[in-house]
């Protein structure tokens, strides 16, 4: 694989809604989360997946991945699929988020950006199967990308927050009720991606 370099970027939103999200920049040192990356991008078994998206079946722009405990099959999004079961790196990295988080995570979502043209469209992540004020905690490796969030009824309400390499970002209060977020497509050159988002599936 070629040789990895990401640097830290400056420019974050001020002013994120701290009850909304919880930004911690270097959950994992720079070595660490380049050699984390590499093996889960190597060994997750990768789908292409459609989604029903406004009643039209798209393919995912991205490759996604799903592990988890057997009983966290309830998620719809993935169209019921059971997870696969957890390898010792989702496990080391769930324990590391899991002491900063305060809660235990059932299943992990990983989401593979290869470039630019890789992204997630606006959506909130409120699937009954997630309850009604999830905490979901995100973890990022790679190119540095921007996670943009708007408020669902005034859309001019919006942050921006750049998820910096070995970086965990928490979700929870009222996100996913009254706030989108998307990872947009860029026209800058872009190398890849990793994001791993835990959750609690019931
Ligand atoms: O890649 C990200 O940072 C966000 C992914 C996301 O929103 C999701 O998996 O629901
Ligand atoms: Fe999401």
């Amino acid at each position: 694989m070629e040789q990895l370099s990401f640097f830290k970027e400056e420019g974050q939103t001020p002013g994120l809604p701290v009850s909304l999200l919880d930004y911690r920049p270097e959950l994992f040192s720079q070595e660490e989360g380049e050699r984390l990356m590499e093996r889960l991008i190597r060994d997750s078994e990768w789908k292409h997946r459609v989604v029903k998206m406004y009643d039209k079946e798209v393919i995912t722009p991205r490759l996604t991945a799903w592990y988890g405990d057997p009983e966290a099959y309830n998620y719809t999004i993935l169209g019921k699929s059971a997870p696969l079961p957890w390898t010792a790196d989702l496990l080391m990295i769930r324990r590391k988020v899991e002491l900063i988080a305060g809660i235990s995570f059932n299943s992990v979502l990983l989401n593979y950006y290869r470039d630019g043209n890789d992204s997630v469209a606006w959506h909130s992540d409120n699937e009954k199967a997630l309850g009604t004020h999830p905490v979901i905690a995100s973890v990022s490796f790679g190119q540095v990308r921007n996670f943009d969030i708007r408020n669902k009824t005034d859309h001019g309400l919006k942050y921006a927050i750049r998820l910096e390499h070995g970086s965990l970002l928490i979700m929870k209060g009222d996100l996913q009720a009254n706030w989108d977020h998307r990872i947009a497509k860029s026209t800058k050159p872009m190398k890849g991606r990793l994001n791993l988002t835990f959750r609690v599936v019931i």
